[in-house]
């Protein structure tokens, strides 16, 4: 099935990278799972779970739900991990050094192949965790000339990320992780998505003040 952006919302997508992390827990223990009991997990209903799932086609079976198994290899088929991912990272500041000293943040399905900074007093070191060295920003054409890359994190300061930016997808990368604060401009070709932990917790802050109200 060929799907148009317009046709699938963030929200669909973040849901269902939870509905992933629940199969997993729940393949222990069953072979299927239908709509309704992933409903009350995900705290939702079960029409927006066949709602969500039926965007990307028709998976399960009348009177026994969904096979869980196929439906983790569908899920991971959809959000393009059921292969490893290289990435690149510009900028080894303090998030960058948080990305690259536990592998595990990115999950199994992203490497980190190469880093990128413009510091002399980093450009050089070595990542031990992942046996490399950080490249200097200078020679990033030649350096993604080399290997087929198309993902970016981006972790430099605010104030160089659209530099930074144009910089990549001169060099094709289709893909950005922006942790700036920076409202990135990039071609339509390109994806990007902000990672803002401040934002979250602002909208953290309204969810709990609204369940609080609720209850009164
Ligand atoms: N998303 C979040 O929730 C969150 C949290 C904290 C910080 N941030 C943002 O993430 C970014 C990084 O934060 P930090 O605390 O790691 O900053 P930092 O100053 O510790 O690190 C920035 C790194 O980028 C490098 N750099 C600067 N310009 C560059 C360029 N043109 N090319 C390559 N490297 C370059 C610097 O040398 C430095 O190593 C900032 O924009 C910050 O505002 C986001």
């Amino acid at each position: 099935m060929k799907l148009k952006r317009d046709d699938i919302s963030d929200r669909v997508i973040q849901r269902l990278t939870k509905y992933l992390s629940i199969l997993h827990d729940m393949k222990k223990y069953e072979e299927y799972i239908n709509s309704s009991e992933l409903s009350k997990i995900m705290n939702t209903t079960s029409a927006q779970i066949r709602r969500d799932l039926s965007t990307f086609g028709e998976f399960g079976i009348r009177g026994k739900g969904y096979d869980i198994e196929n439906l983790i290899s569908i899920i991971e088929r959809i959000l393009g991990i059921d292969r490893i991912n290289k990435v690149i990272l510009v900028g080894h500041g303090k998030v960058g050094e948080m990305l690259t000293s536990n592998t595990e943040v990115l999950g199994k399905s992203f490497n980190i192949v190469e880093v990128f900074d413009k510091s002399p007093s980093k450009v050089g070191k070595e990542i031990k965790d992942l046996n490399i060295k950080i490249k200097d920003i200078k020679d990033i054409d030649s350096d993604l000339g080399k290997i087929n890359v198309d993902t970016a994190i981006l972790s430099v300061i605010k104030e160089q990320a659209q530099i930074v930016t144009d910089i990549l997808v001169k060099n094709h990368i289709k893909g950005i992780l922006n942790f700036t604060t920076y409202k990135l401009e990039t071609p339509d070709d390109v994806a990007v998505v902000d990672v803002n932990i401040s934002a979250n917790l602002q909208e953290l802050n309204f969810w709990k003040d609204m369940l609080k109200n609720k209850g009164e």
